[in-house]
């Protein structure tokens, strides 16, 4: 099997906060996974771990093949990372910053290139302090890519955007040919760019799988309402059975409501955090 990240038992303590209790996590090559989880769930955590820019307390991480504590600078050139915003480089021209960064790689690409496949083209010389929003988020995955890594992070990428911004965001990740991680806390964000969710809950993945598997998974009860009552039920159709024998027909107006996937995830969260 292709793993370019496999992390078995993974744990992280701050101090007497236990944050990471046994991750297990794996990432084939050419798969987009979203790591699901709401705020403080250790999302960040894994990811930095992940980087090598954290130690772990316990437990087995390989990522392409190499431990990331001892991960070299040739194993760091393979991964790339989308940070949030290059604000501390105003002044620069875009076409500079990225031809700096460029010049870390071992086999980066052509600026140009990069520029025109992000919708970039003509910005070259532009300060990135006059980049729209959107613009200056290409140029954030511009620099993420810019070394072809065989790995791409993207931190929790769309925090604080407009649904128009998340939208061409979310397009121009779909169309990168690379493996991906990503951490959001956002379940359509997940299920609109990852080929498999894991949903890391009070510091273990709690359930993963495709998007459909994860809402057969986790499945909150269905709620059946009628003229007399209404029960939550995990067997909404039994129930109606029931109502159906008990009125000796017709069940006066029987509705059926099954949850939608944010509801479950949402039941799964709060259950998990009882
Ligand atoms: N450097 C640190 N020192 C101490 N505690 C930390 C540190 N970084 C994170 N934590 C704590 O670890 C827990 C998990 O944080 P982390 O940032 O990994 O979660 P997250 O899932 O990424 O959250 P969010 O969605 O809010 O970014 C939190 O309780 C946080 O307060």
């Amino acid at each position: 099997m292709d793993a370019v990240i496999s992390v078995r038992g993974l744990r992280m303590s701050y101090g007497r906060n236990e944050v990471l209790r046994g991750v297990d996590l794996e990432v084939r090559r050419g798969e987009t996974v979203a790591l699901l989880g709401p705020n403080g769930a250790g999302k960040t955590t894994t990811v930095e771990i992940l980087e090598g820019f954290r130690l772990p307390s316990a437990g087995e991480v390989e990522v392409l093949g190499v431990d990331p504590a001892r991960g070299d600078d040739a194993w760091r050139a393979r991964l790339g990372v989308v940070l949030q915003n290059w604000r501390d480089h105003p002044r620069w021209r875009v076409g500079e910053l990225l031809g700096h960064v460029a010049a870390h790689y071992p086999a980066p690409w052509n600026t140009g290139e990069l520029l025109d496949a992000l919708g970039l083209s003509g910005k070259a010389t532009a300060k990135v302090g006059r980049l729209s929003g959107g613009q200056r988020r290409r140029l954030d995955v511009a620099l993420g890519v810019v070394g072809r890594p065989d790995l791409l992070f993207l931190d929790e990428p769309t925090t604080g955007f407009d649904p128009e911004a998340r939208r061409e965001f979310h397009d121009l990740v779909r169309g990168l040919d690379t493996t991906i991680l990503l951490t959001t806390h956002d379940l359509a964000e997940a299920e609109r760019l990852a080929d498999r969710i894991a949903v890391l809950v009070e510091g273990r993945v709690a359930v993963s799988g495709t998007p459909a598997e994860l809402a057969a998974a986790v499945r909150a009860p269905s709620r059946v309402r009628w003229q007399d009552g209404c029960e939550l039920t995990d067997d909404p159709s039994r129930l109606a059975w029931e109502l159906h024998q008990r009125y000796g027909g017709p069940v006066p107006d029987l509705e059926i409501r099954r949850p939608t996937l944010e509801e479950s995830y949402l039941s799964l969260i709060d259950r998990s955090a009882a």
